[in-house]
């Protein structure tokens, strides 16, 4: 006999999908604000690109359509509370890299050397060369384990890390000509945080 899943499990899963959004977005725009100030943060600082929309909206049209043909599949709250705990992993890991790197920290990679800007090697940039980037790996992955999306799991994890292979290399060239050989070796020492790149 097939299992059924009752609309508030749904509506649970949801609200988690919902609020986990509407934080990450929210609270990044809060930071960018508390550390640059109002009026030198545009809403871009809000990450909401239509590419991500989209993401976000397939996402949930295949939550809509897995749970009405196989509610079952949605059905494992271990598998969905592990999403959600990679979720809070990848908001701690992503909110502590923004807070170490305080001012050097920009939504748009910097092309140009300002005086505020300093290399940033302490705390978790001694871990890893990227972490906001390894944060927001796993807190997207996270958002379609939490939604026991099977497809989009597979899709967010290579999406988000064909992104990363290609902006890495793009914000370490400028690294590189504003800090020179002091990046070089801390780019040699330290990983980058996403799986397969170095
Ligand atoms: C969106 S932030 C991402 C920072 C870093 N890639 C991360 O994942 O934590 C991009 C800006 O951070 C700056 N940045 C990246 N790594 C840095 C470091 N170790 N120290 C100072 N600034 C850094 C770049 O110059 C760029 O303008």
């Amino acid at each position: 006999m097939t299992r059924m899943v009752p609309d508030s499990i749904a509506t649970a899963q949801l609200s988690r999908f919902l609020g986990a959004i509407f934080f990450f977005h929210g609270s990044e725009y809060a930071l960018a604000v508390a550390f640059h100030g109002r009026s030198n943060v545009s809403l871009g600082s809000l990450l909401v690109s239509k590419e991500y929309v989209v993401a976000m909206a397939c996402s949930l049209m295949e939550y809509l359509i897995e749970y009405s043909l196989f509610p079952e599949l949605k059905n494992h709250w271990w598998f969905c509370n592990f999403g959600l705990l990679m979720v809070l992993l990848g908001e701690v890991i992503r909110k502590t890299a923004i807070i170490t790197a305080g001012r050097s920290f920009t939504h748009n990679i910097r092309i140009y050397y300002e005086d505020e800007h300093e290399l940033v090697t302490r705390g978790i940039y001694r871990f890893m060369r990227h972490p906001s980037y390894c944060g927001f790996f796993i807190w997207a992955t996270g958002t379609q384990v939490m939604l026991s999306n099977p497809i989009c799991i597979i899709a967010f994890m290579a999406v988000t890390w064909k992104f990363f292979s290609k902006r890495i290399p793009y914000e370490e060239f400028f690294l590189k000509q504003f800090f020179g050989n002091e990046y070089a070796q801390y780019a040699q020492k330290v990983p980058s945080g996403i799986p397969f790149l170095k």
